[in-house]
């Protein structure tokens, strides 16, 4: 049995971590292992052009902790609005990395989002030439689609053109839940690949819903069943530098979650690298996690890998019960639980 592993620093390629006096705490958690991380950018308002990039920006290096060299790589909110010269200027100026796909009412703060993908059409275009990643939430948003089959509609009706159409165009089908992205991204070219959650490793549907309704696992796309959880880890068992990490770390107050409406998000940057590793040893496979974690996602964005390392030992630590970020208590994923792998500390 390992019970020590070392792996080349890895990077979140899918973290929300809010604004104001969130983020101290949300970056805090985030460069406690990452180096860099996909800032998503659906603030109230969203994060629409270059300029606003580089406010947000400029909040979250100004919440890092002392000595943090972690990199926040900033990514542009698609609307209906969006034009091809907001796409060049961001690139133009290094204001963004990539530009995210949120269909109107799929998500948390999608208000402002693409109503129809004719209306992104020139501003895919300007992406695909200028070399920009599309970064999808991909559910359709039809209330005649069981919210259980809302991803592979959105395969189906939506992703296959838009692959199809933008033939330079790369795609990151962000936290896939099913066997049908499984396959999709697998049967796709080179340039399409996808983001797992750790959430959506270790649980099911039944996790959320069996025994009385678990809201702190509610998130979006929804839990799937069992079949789905086992396509999302043979995925990344097989090694396929086609899948890497992404949280999708999303904090919502306590109150926000434990209500007759509760919101969609989980949060798990407390201890990210460690729920992965749990996973991977749980699937025999702890030697597949340093491409999943460290290597996948640079290559796909087509930066370089880190240069440093980071230890994760068998340990078992208890999960506090609640967080406090700012104002706020946030009861994260495992919430008094333990957790059987822990990062040392140099
Ligand atoms: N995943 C979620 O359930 N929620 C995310 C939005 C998202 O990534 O869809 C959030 O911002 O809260
Ligand atoms: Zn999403
Ligand atoms: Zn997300």
């Amino acid at each position: 049995m390992t019970d020590r592993i070392t792996l080349t620093r890895p990077d979140d390629w899918h973290i929300h971590l809010r604004d104001g006096d969130l983020l101290p705490h949300t970056v805090r958690d985030a460069a406690r292992v990452f180096s860099r991380a996909i800032i998503m950018p659906n603030l109230v308002p969203p994060v629409r052009d270059g300029v606003e990039a580089d406010a947000y920006k400029a909040r979250i290096l100004a919440a890092r902790p002392q000595g943090s060299g972690f990199d926040p790589l900033m990514v542009l909110y698609l609307t209906d609005q969006t034009t091809p010269e907001i796409i060049r200027q961001a690139k133009l100026q290094g204001q963004a990395v990539a530009a995210k796909l949120y269909p109107a009412g799929a998500t948390t703060n999608s208000q402002s989002g693409v109503t129809s993908l004719d209306n992104i059409q020139p501003a895919l275009e300007a992406m695909a030439d200028v070399g920009m990643p599309l970064l999808v939430h991909g559910e359709v948003t039809h209330s005649d689609v069981d919210i259980f089959d809302r991803e592979k509609a959105f395969i189906d009706r939506h992703l296959v053109q838009v692959v199809e159409r933008h033939r330079t165009l790369r795609v990151v089908f962000e936290h896939i839940t099913t066997a049908d992205a499984v396959d999709f991204v697998r049967q796709a070219p080179e340039r399409v690949a996808a983001t797992i959650t750790a959430h959506h490793l270790l649980f099911n549907r039944n996790h959320m819903l069996v025994g009385g309704i678990r809201p702190h696992y509610y998130c979006l796309p929804i839990l799937k069943r069992q079949r789905h959880q086992q396509a999302l880890c043979d995925a990344v068992v097989s090694g396929s530098n086609k899948f890497f990490l992404g949280t999708d770390s999303a904090p919502h107050a306590r109150h926000a979650k434990e209500a007759a409406c509760g919101c969609a998000g989980c949060y798990s940057a407390h201890a990210a690298i460690e729920l992965y590793a749990e996973v991977f040893d749980q699937l025999g496979a702890l030697d597949k996690l340093e491409g999943f974690a460290s290597f996948h996602g640079p290559d796909f964005y087509q930066l370089p890998r880190n240069r440093d390392q980071i230890t994760l030992v068998r340990d078992a630590w208890m999960v506090p019960g609640s967080l406090p970020l700012g104002e706020q208590n946030v009861v994260p994923l495992r919430a008094g639980e333990s957790i059987h792998w822990r990062v040392l500390t140099a």
